[in-house]
């Protein structure tokens, strides 16, 4: 059994200074189960008492490349001599800006320093654009913390969706005005009909669909393969912009995120995480007629530390390795041997489970059977069962998040080896969860995390 004395301690200590002892309510494992880190390298991190996990949350998500990368630091650290912050363009945003455009084929970007800015910024410039002001977006997405997107996330669990056909949008937080839910619509993933019946009904008041193009917040869930085009088809004819959400996926399942995974173009896309492979850093890139529509003294756009060096700079680095080496392939080859080495193990041991998403960014539904297309079926799937071996394998080393909602991301640091023994693990968690049998009654992890 792992001890931990040092971390428990700094975590009660962490709780008398910040509410819960962490920084973002996703971070709270419960008082028993919340980590406190030391430090990170290539696929690991370690806890104060110097107990080392095999990390497959990489910071949900950005870490692409493994904790602290050397020519990374070492780019950010020379930057940085000469200064951050300037109130101006510096040669390290152009660098950068045009890194993002030759991978991705965006026209023009702006930078921030968060998915919740970025996704933020890009309904403010929809809404510029059409001169309309509602906003589709998909049960169980997460596009950040602002008020306009916080409806119907995976945080939403326990309230009433409504029905399939007739969705309710369920407000995720307090404090969030109830006038801001007359401006969005919610919707079921891949569900063609209503998002066709919604649009057809509303389009004059519809200024953009903003779509993760996989279910990044809910188990990776893919697009039904017409699903983006069909979108893509709908704002065109009814003049909608179309916002992809790749702040999960951008610079992870390819150099041009999912626009070139999936073949469809967005209006507007909006990128962070794997972009600066963990240091804060966004930026919404789009057509350049509607990224346009940013002018001053009209269509506001600012940030007092947008296109900081530490961000751009690590951005140049990050993408110049993306761009010019085999890291994303590394990344995809340990992500496809886990997904058939857990779905291996899970047959064995007798759980129904799907697994679902793309190597670099993939979950696993237990004691489900058939393709989940939607939310829906993320929450109808064993996620006591999820969480239990979930919080074996933590005790085992191998760290995931323990809720199927958000995936196992991999970086190029994890080696077949790093794999196998993450296999290994895995296979004696799941041992060891059904010898103590299954978990009775509703488990406090239902709320873990969130
Ligand atoms: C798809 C998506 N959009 C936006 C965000 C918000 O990003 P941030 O946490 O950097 O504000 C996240 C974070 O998980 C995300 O997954
Ligand atoms: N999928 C949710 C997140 O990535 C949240 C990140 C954080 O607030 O730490």
């Amino acid at each position: 059994m792992r001890q931990w004395p040092k971390t428990r301690a700094r975590f009660l200590r962490a709780k008398e200074v910040m509410p819960w002892g962490v920084t973002s309510n996703f971070r709270y494992w419960g008082d028993d189960q919340t980590i406190v880190v030391s430090r990170g390298e290539g696929p690991y991190i370690y806890d104060l008492d110097g107990n080392r996990y095999i990390d497959y949350r990489l910071g949900y998500g950005p870490v692409i490349l493994g904790h602290g990368h050397p020519a990374v630091v070492e780019r950010v650290s020379q930057a940085i001599r000469d200064g951050v912050i300037f109130a101006a363009t510096t040669e390290w945003e152009i660098r950068a800006a045009e890194r993002i455009i030759r991978m991705t084929g965006v026209d023009m970007v702006r930078f921030s320093n968060s998915g919740t800015e970025a996704t933020m910024h890009a309904l403010r410039i929809a809404r510029a654009y059409t001169g309309r002001e509602k906003v589709i977006k998909f049960e169980g997405q997460y596009h950040g913390h602002h008020d306009y997107l916080l409806f119907s996330t995976a945080m939403a669990l326990r309230q009433p969706m409504g029905s399939r056909r007739h969705p309710i949008p369920v407000v995720a937080s307090s404090g969030i005005p109830r006038v801001i839910a007359d401006l969005i619509i919610t919707l079921p993933f891949n569900d063609f009909e209503a998002v066709e019946r919604t649009v057809k009904a509303k389009w004059g008041d519809i200024a953009a669909i903003i779509v993760e193009p996989m279910l990044g917040n809910s188990a990776a869930i893919m697009p039904h393969p017409e699903f983006l085009p069909f979108l893509r088809r709908l704002c065109d004819e009814y003049g909608i912009v179309l916002i992809f959400d790749e702040v999960k996926t951008g610079f992870r399942i390819a150099r041009g995120g999912a626009q070139e995974f999936f073949g469809v173009r967005a209006d507007l896309v909006t990128y962070a995480k794997a972009m600066g492979n963990g240091f804060p850093i966004s930026a919404i890139g789009g057509k350049r007629e509607i990224m346009m529509t940013i002018e001053p003294g009209a269509v506001a756009h600012a940030g007092t530390y947008n296109g900081n060096v530490v961000g751009t700079a690590a951005a140049d680095a990050t993408l110049e390795i993306l761009e010019t080496t085999d890291a994303l392939e590394r990344a995809a080859q340990a992500g496809e041997r886990l997904m058939k080495g857990i779905s291996e193990i899970l047959t064995e041991a007798g759980i129904p489970h799907a697994v679902s998403g793309h190597p670099n960014m993939f979950s696993f539904l237990l004691n489900f059977e058939g393709t989940p297309r939607d939310h829906r079926d993320t929450m109808s799937s064993d996620i006591e069962l999820y969480a239990e071996i979930g919080l074996a394998c933590y005790e085992r080393g191998v760290m995931f998040e323990v809720d199927p909602r958000e995936p196992w991301f991999t970086s190029a640091a994890h080696t077949p080896e790093v794999v196998d023994e993450t296999l290994n693990r895995f296979a004696d968690a799941v041992r060891a969860v059904l010898r103590k049998g299954k978990p009775v009654g509703p488990a406090e992890v239902t709320s873990v995390g969130k």
